[in-house]
């Protein structure tokens, strides 16, 4: 198993990938990115709403020469304008004179709507079309690991074909809408086997650490290799998503710590397989929108409610960064530890074969009872 470089891809591609790997980085720090269709489509400024600063607000409408509106997913606009037919996003224009904190304030679904007084009445809702650029831009604000909304503003003196020049001349990064679609499978393909050292565990004394490092500027995913899997027959894995709260601080509130360890004494018992330490905390909405997802379980919501209260899906994980993995070490058939039947049918699509599902299941505590109940009752977890 030696390192590996990254997978070459067209030189077009990459820059496609670059240009939204950059995107996600400058919307993460509060900065502004410019978004463009196709053609003579329209090209928007977009910034991250929970990051909206005054300089950034500022330069928005400067630079776009138009008012801002705020895209929020449809539990908040529920929320906020007591409608109850709402489509899946809407765009709510923001009233002249409006500060970031404000705007920070519409965006988070934590803030109590009734504590935006007056501006309440003044923000009409106006669905965003399915399709383009506001979808667009909220899937780079989710990728950043921010909440699902975003300040965006119409350049209107702008076309698509000018977008780039014109984002260069202002010191603005820019993609477009194209770019963003197939972003997820391209940047699966971008791993890159870095480092690898023999790391004895308590659980598994006979372990390797292989690090792959995504091209993407993210955080590193880590294969634990336990003894020397057989890669001729189907090799005993474990997909283990990261998650702080209950890996390293042993969280009650979940299964996770009982079953990253459960997972490297089972295999470490049978002498070989490899567990995949994937860095997707918090069902990949990260692990500051996993606290604000606990905060909505403490007033009464369920961990799917929640999720989606917060206009994420209820699990946002794709496992293909997985099936890389194991292809890049050699893997092709594996016996799963899991009870998660979305993470069998994604590595079958994915390739990879699965040739059985070895069940794992630890006992719950009274913290986790219930959140263990809607993994049975709702998420299709075979318990
Ligand atoms: N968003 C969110 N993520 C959570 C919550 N509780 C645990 N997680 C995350 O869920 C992931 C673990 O997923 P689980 O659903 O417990 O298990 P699974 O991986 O789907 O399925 P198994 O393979 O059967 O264990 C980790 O990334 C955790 O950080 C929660 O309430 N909300
Ligand atoms: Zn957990």
């Amino acid at each position: 198993m030696e390192d590996t470089q990254p997978l070459a891809g067209g030189k077009a591609a990459a820059s496609t990938q670059t240009s939204v790997d950059r995107a996600i980085s400058e919307l993460r720090r509060g900065g502004l990115v410019l978004l463009h269709g196709s053609a003579d489509e329209s090209v928007l400024l977009v910034l991250a709403a929970e990051m909206a600063n005054e300089v950034a607000l500022a330069a928005m409408v400067r630079l776009a020469g138009s008012l801002p509106s705020v895209i929020v997913p449809k539990n908040r606009a529920r929320d906020i304008t007591g409608n109850e037919t709402i489509p899946p996003y809407s765009s709510m224009a923001l009233p002249h004179g409006v500060d970031a904190a404000l705007v920070r304030q519409i965006a988070d679904p934590l803030f109590e709507p009734e504590k935006l007084g007056t501006l309440r009445q003044s923000l009409t809702i106006v669905p965003v079309r399915a399709g383009r650029l506001g979808p667009a831009s909220v899937q780079l604000s989710k990728w950043a690991r921010l909440l699902p909304s975003v300040v965006v503003a119409r350049v209107s003196d702008v076309k698509a074909a000018e977008a780039a020049r014109w984002a260069h001349a202002s010191g603005l990064l820019s993609l477009s809408a194209s770019d963003v679609e197939g972003y997820v499978e391209a940047s699966a393909r971008r791993l890159s086997r870095v480092a690898t050292a023999r790391v004895p565990l308590a659980d598994a004394e006979n372990s390797r650490i292989v690090a792959f490092r995504p091209a993407d500027g993210g955080e590193e995913h880590l294969a634990i290799i336990v003894g020397d899997p057989d890669l001729e027959a189907p090799v005993l894995v474990r997909l283990h998503s990261e998650c702080l709260t209950g890996d390293l601080l042993g969280s009650l509130r979940c299964d996770c710590g009982d079953q990253l360890r459960g997972a490297l004494k089972e295999i470490g018992s049978q002498g070989s397989g490899i567990l995949l330490y994937l860095a997707q905390e918090g069902r990949d909405i990260g692990l500051i929108n996993k606290l604000r997802a606990y905060q909505l379980q403490d007033l009464g919501s369920d961990t799917v409610d929640a999720n989606e209260q917060l206009g994420f899906e209820a699990d946002e994980r794709v496992y293909l960064t997985a099936a890389e993995m194991l292809r890049q070490l050699g893997v092709r058939s594996v016996r799963l530890m899991t009870n998660n039947p979305e993470k069998i049918s994604q590595l079958r699509n994915s390739g990879v074969d699965v040739v059985e599902r070895v069940a794992h299941i630890f006992p719950s505590n009274s913290h986790n009872e219930g959140y263990l109940r809607t993994k049975a009752s709702r998420t299709g977890h075979l318990f």
